[in-house]
């Protein structure tokens, strides 16, 4: 059996691919989940946390609310293999999601699942490839086994680090690239964006550890071009708002609003030139305007690629 905490759109999307194949426990902290979908048969919803402590344990809850349930339940969770599926940097700590369990739960062997992957593709059995990473070689096996399924093909790294920095940093990109789409800067300007996003994306990350096959990899380019091209992204269409001046519904999941704040700190600490990032952060939180954000973009210093 697996369990999976959170049962939101992604929480869910797992639970109806994993359950056409094995038993799985859905927990959904208000008893419903957000997509509306057919469950299989060997899905349990349950609102009893407990009911879904599994020997793997998925953990699909927003990135910002991750710390918060891993210290609350540490005591259950220990000794299980989690794997988290969120993407994004720990606002309070500046940890990723398996910086988070290590800290909460050590010893609990900790994994991440990411990569290019919108919910609704998963749950209609579309196919999607995904990157398992865990430092442990055996329980990365493991779980790569008990995690595919006929569409879900799961590629297994140790790069951790890798992994979770291109899941997390991948959502600020997309957010910039909405914001161009939504400013009418045109496709041209989303491209450079892009690809200046990956640069400091790769910046960062390599600063911190990563591989550079990591972030060439799904869990990095994959998820890039994914989330900065697709208005099913919850990223780009927040962005789009903000280029556009349009308002957006405060009550969905973005997760690079935070990373963005996370990793503009990270990035000051580490000397790294992140000028997308702070250019996002500083928009999110209405210290520059729009027009501000792309002159100064377009006015940095020409030199080389
Ligand atoms: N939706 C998608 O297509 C994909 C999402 N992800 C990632 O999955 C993570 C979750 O996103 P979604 O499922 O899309 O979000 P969502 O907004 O659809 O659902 C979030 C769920 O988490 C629950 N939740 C929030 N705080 C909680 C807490 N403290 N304890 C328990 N439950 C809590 C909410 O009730 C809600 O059901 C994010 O980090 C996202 O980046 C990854 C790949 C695809
Ligand atoms: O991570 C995702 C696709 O891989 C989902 O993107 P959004 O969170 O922007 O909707």
């Amino acid at each position: 059996m697996i369990g999976i905490l959170g049962a939101g759109a992604f929480g869910t999307a797992l639970a109806v691919t994993l359950g056409r194949e094995q038993p799985v426990t859905l927990w959904a902290r208000g008893g419903a989940p957000r997509l509306a979908v057919d469950l299989p048969e060997q899905v349990r919803l349950t609102a009893d946390l407990g009911e879904a402590l599994a020997e793997t344990v998925l953990l699909a809850v927003p990135m910002q609310a991750l710390g918060g349930l891993l210290r609350a339940e540490a005591a259950r969770l220990r000794g299980r293999a989690l794997v988290a599926c969120c993407k994004g940097v720990d606002l309070a700590t500046g940890l990723g999601p398996t910086g988070l369990i290590a800290e909460a739960c050590p010893g609990s062997p900790a994994a991440i699942l990411t990569g290019p992957s919108f919910a609704a593709d998963i749950a209609r059995g579309l196919p999607t490839a995904l990157t398992l990473a865990t430092q442990d070689e055996a329980a990365g096996e493991a779980l790569q086994r008990q995690l595919s399924t006929a569409a879900l093909r799961l590629y297994r790294t140790t790069d951790t680090v890798g992994a979770e920095l291109g899941g997390a940093l991948k959502n600020v990109i997309a957010i910039a690239a909405g914001v161009v789409i939504g400013a009418g800067l045109g496709q041209s300007a989303r491209a450079a964006l892009m690809t200046r996003g990956y640069a400091e994306m790769q910046r960062l990350a390599l600063a911190l550890g990563a591989r550079p096959e990591t972030l060439a990899g799904l869990s990095g380019l994959g998820d890039l071009v994914l989330t900065c091209t697709s208005d099913q992204s919850r990223n780009f269409r927040y962005g789009q708002a903000l280029g556009a001046g349009a308002a957006f519904d405060g009550s969905v999941t973005v997760e690079g609003r935070a990373t963005a704040r996370a990793v503009a700190g990270l990035a000051v600490r580490h000397g790294i030139d992140m000028p997308i990032t702070a250019m996002v952060d500083a928009l999110v939180e209405g210290r520059v305007t729009l027009p501000q954000a792309i002159q100064s973009l377009l006015s940095r210093p020409l030199k080389q690629e």
